[in-house]
């Protein structure tokens, strides 16, 4: 046994060939099978990063349907392997077949031994660039804010903020537009804060007014014609956890007075009860709407507003946060490709440039849901602007009028370079320094120096 792990299988049922091409790659540690059944022995037992395989294989080495039905259930074992497929001379049909179904590459017998193992080498590099990738993904699920995903240092200032503050039971309004992300945060918020209880969210827009009481405060048995039996409401469900209140803006006046005393006394009555209940819990209030002009408008209660908005954290949308777009359309591509068990999906560069110039009103829930579609719909791994529905585009994006100091502008437009760089490539650095223009070094200096991750 060699020291080193196989990285390569190679499937083959002429054994005369086999030895061939294992011999043409004895640069790498590569095991061999020449049928389906040992193949999947062999792939099960060292996980190669990449496979070589015939088509034809036996027991009906004329026809396809053995290599296909081995590459199916490879790339359902480990859907990122990289498998070359060798087919016959004019066989683009099946070599698309084959593309279609996840393989990484195909190449026409007789094989070029040089071309064969450049194409190994590019495969294996591939596979542990999307390892590597994997991998910081899953650290970064580790933090309480890993489910949120940011290069913008705005953004990632506010994941700060709310690990910093979640230890502390100060009450938190979340402002920011539709699909931002206040509901992530929140739940964020209460992962970090190590509460015990529950997380719990109500949508105050969503439940007509005359239902909204009971269901914040609960009701006891024959409070109300058909109150059958006693309930708890959401606040006491949360108890020992947090509550948010989305589309606080939306809770009516009167509720707004009993979510006051609430906040003041934290005792709640439920309808028809005459007990206080204690309850200890967090409250996140959100809302996209402008609570200054709604208190101006006597439709917010301000002595509401300061008792809820004990820290204040204003959610940039989308199109303000530089390279998020991208970046959050690659992780939702991938996500949705593996949910389909296809092969990952990616942008075409025409629409990379049409995410960059769309202003998202929707903001993330707009763009998760055109990922959605586009991966159910998209024919090839390539997403074209046209899959999406978005315009086509060709300039940059406008620049700012900001400040004028030139190191400042060198760092911001180095920083914009870099994060729309990984953005573009997927968080691949060797890809990105390329795209840049400097080495792999220099780019990892200027990760470090302007505090952008991977
Ligand atoms: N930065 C992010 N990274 C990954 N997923 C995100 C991010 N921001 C939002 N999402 C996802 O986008 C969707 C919308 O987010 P969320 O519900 O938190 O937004 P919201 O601001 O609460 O919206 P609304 O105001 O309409 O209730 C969710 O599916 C959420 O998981």
């Amino acid at each position: 046994m060699s020291a080193q792990p196989p990285s390569l299988l190679i499937v083959e049922d002429d054994l005369a060939l086999q030895k061939q091409l294992k011999w043409s790659m004895d640069r790498f540690e590569s095991v061999t099978a020449d049928d389906v059944a040992t193949a999947v022995m062999q792939f099960r037992r060292h996980k190669p990063p990449v496979v070589t395989m015939d088509l034809g294989l036996p027991p009906d080495q004329d026809s396809v349907s053995e290599g296909f039905r081995l590459l199916e259930k490879l790339i359902e074992l480990e859907p990122g392997t990289k498998v070359i497929v060798l087919t016959g001379q004019n066989d683009q049909n099946n070599a698309l077949r084959a593309i279609r179904m996840g393989a990484y590459d195909f190449l026409a017998k007789p094989v070029d031994p040089d071309v064969l193992v450049l194409t190994v080498e590019r495969a294996m590099r591939l596979h542990e660039l999307q390892q590597e990738n994997q991998r910081l993904m899953t650290q970064q699920d580790g933090e309480p804010t890993g489910k949120l995903l940011t290069r913008d240092p705005q953004m990632q200032r506010i994941c700060r903020t709310v690990e910093r503050v979640s230890g502390s039971d100060a009450t938190v309004l979340l402002l920011g537009e539709s699909g931002t992300g206040k509901e992530v945060l929140a739940q964020a918020l209460h992962d970090a804060s190590k509460r015990k209880g529950r997380f719990v969210a109500i949508n105050c827009a969503a439940i007509p007014e005359a239902l909204l009481e009971s269901e914040l405060f609960g009701y006891e048995r024959g409070a109300f014609t058909g109150a059958t039996k006693t309930t708890v409401g959401k606040i006491e469900t949360a108890n020992g956890g947090t509550l948010m209140l989305d589309e606080i803006g939306d809770l009516p006046m009167s509720l707004q007075a009993k979510l006051l005393r609430f906040l003041q006394e934290r005792n709640i009555e439920r309808l028809g009860g005459r007990q206080e209940i204690p309850v200890d819990v967090r409250i996140v209030g959100a809302t996209h709407q402008d609570l200054k002009a709604k208190i101006e408008q006597g439709l917010f209660r301000e002595d509401l507003f300061y008792r809820l908005a004990e820290i204040v954290v204003d959610i940039p949308p989308l199109r303000d946060r530089v390279g998020d777009a991208v970046l959050l359309s690659h992780a939702f591509l991938r996500r949705f490709s593996s949910e389909q068990r296809r092969p990952i999906l990616r942008l075409s560069d025409e629409a990379i440039r049409s995410v960059e110039a769309h202003r998202w009103p929707g903001n993330v829930r707009e763009l998760q849901n055109l990922m959605k579609r586009a991966s159910i719909m998209a024919d090839g791994e390539r997403i074209t602007a046209d899959d999406l529905g978005l315009p086509v585009v060709g300039g940059d994006a406008p620049a700012g009028e900001q400040d004028l100091d030139l190191r400042t502008v060198r760092e911001r437009a180095e920083r914009q370079a870099v994060v729309s760089a990984l953005g573009r490539t997927d968080g691949n650095i060797a890809k990105a320094a390329d795209l840049l223009g400097v080495s792999r070094p220099t780019l990892y200096d200027l990760m470090s120096r302007l505090g952008v991750k991977a």
